[in-house]
């Protein structure tokens, strides 16, 4: 496997090997995979019948470096739908490939995943978000991807995905309704918009923060657009949901800094009910490919 900060890709028999050894080591085989981001590991414990896997264990697994993020692998079942968590994922700022960022996810479309959902946390730039809400992603902004930090940047493998993929329908339409239809049933009122992507690890400068909001962006964070772009082209089907942490700023005259620590306590407060909210989806998504 390669070492953090390399730019090349992972080989196809890089992927193979690590899905072998998954294969041997569980009986699970999932077909819904969620990635829990900063402080959202919680989003697992809602499984019955777990297996876990640390990361370091799992031969070519990048290992979590970041407080909030577990760095394990657990596969369980949901209201009888095999399901694997990502408990921690992995960025940019850990000086990691966006290669090795998004490794997880083409050994969920070699295990048989058909549906990622991705968790996040995140700046509200909409002046409207309040702290502690919900958003249902609808579309993204890859801004490192502008600059070529790109997930599929490098020499194309067909057996994935094609060379040119298109993204403008990278959320699922069908798994955004039923976020909302969920939520609405549950009595949980979400937003729906636009998250962008940057690198970090620094939050948004005042300048770059208005720059986000007139370029279109509601939610900002530092992770998730390169999973959902490889998963996106290798077929999978795609549902994003940010919980806003904090209010970014806008104003010079604003006294609030945004730390991590405040990051993980709104998630600490939320992750109950984004529990709820994701198990009930993961038992409908299923039902919903059955009718499909
Ligand atoms: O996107 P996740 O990993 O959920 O977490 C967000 O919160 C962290 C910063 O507090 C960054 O990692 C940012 O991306
Ligand atoms: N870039 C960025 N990432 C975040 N993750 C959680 N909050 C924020 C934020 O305000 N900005």
């Amino acid at each position: 496997m390669l070492s953090k900060g390399s730019s090349c890709c992972c080989s196809f028999d890089d992927y193979k090997l690590t899905t072998e050894w998954l294969q041997n080591q569980t009986r699970h085989q999932p077909k819904v995979a969620v990635i829990c981001g900063s402080g959202l590991g919680l989003l697992a414990e809602a499984a019955t019948d777990k297996q876990t896997f640390r990361y370091q264990d799992i031969p070519n697994f990048p290992v979590s470096t970041v407080p909030g993020h577990e760095g394990c692998l657990v596969f369980g079942t949901i209201e009888e739908t095999p399901c694997v968590f990502m408990k921690g994922h992995f960025h940019l700022y850990e000086g990691y490939s966006l290669c090795q960022v998004t490794f997880p996810v083409r050994i969920f479309k070699l295990l048989g995943v058909d549906s990622v959902l991705v968790t996040n946390a995140s700046g509200g730039i909409c002046p409207d978000f309040k702290v502690g809400d919900i958003m249902v992603i609808r579309d993204h902004i890859n801004l490192p991807g502008f600059a070529g930090q790109h997930p599929l940047c490098g020499p194309n493998d067909e057996r994935f995905g094609t060379r040119f993929p298109c993204m403008s329908d990278a959320y699922s339409k069908e798994l955004r309704t039923l976020a909302l239809d969920v939520a609405s049933d549950l009595g949980c009122s979400v937003r729906t918009g636009v998250y962008c992507m940057v690198s970090g690890p620094n939050f948004e400068t005042i300048a770059e923060a208005r720059m986000l909001l007139t370029l279109g962006c509601d939610c900002v964070g530092m992770s998730m657009v390169p999973e959902v772009t490889v998963a996106k082209h290798c077929g999978l089907r795609v549902l994003g949901l940010t919980l806003v942490t904090n209010k970014v700023s806008l104003d010079y005259s604003r006294e609030e800094k945004v730390n991590h620590d405040e990051v993980l306590e709104i998630c600490k407060m939320r992750a109950e009910l984004l529990q709820k909210l994701v198990s009930t989806l993961i038992g409908r998504c299923q039902q919903n490919i059955n009718t499909h």
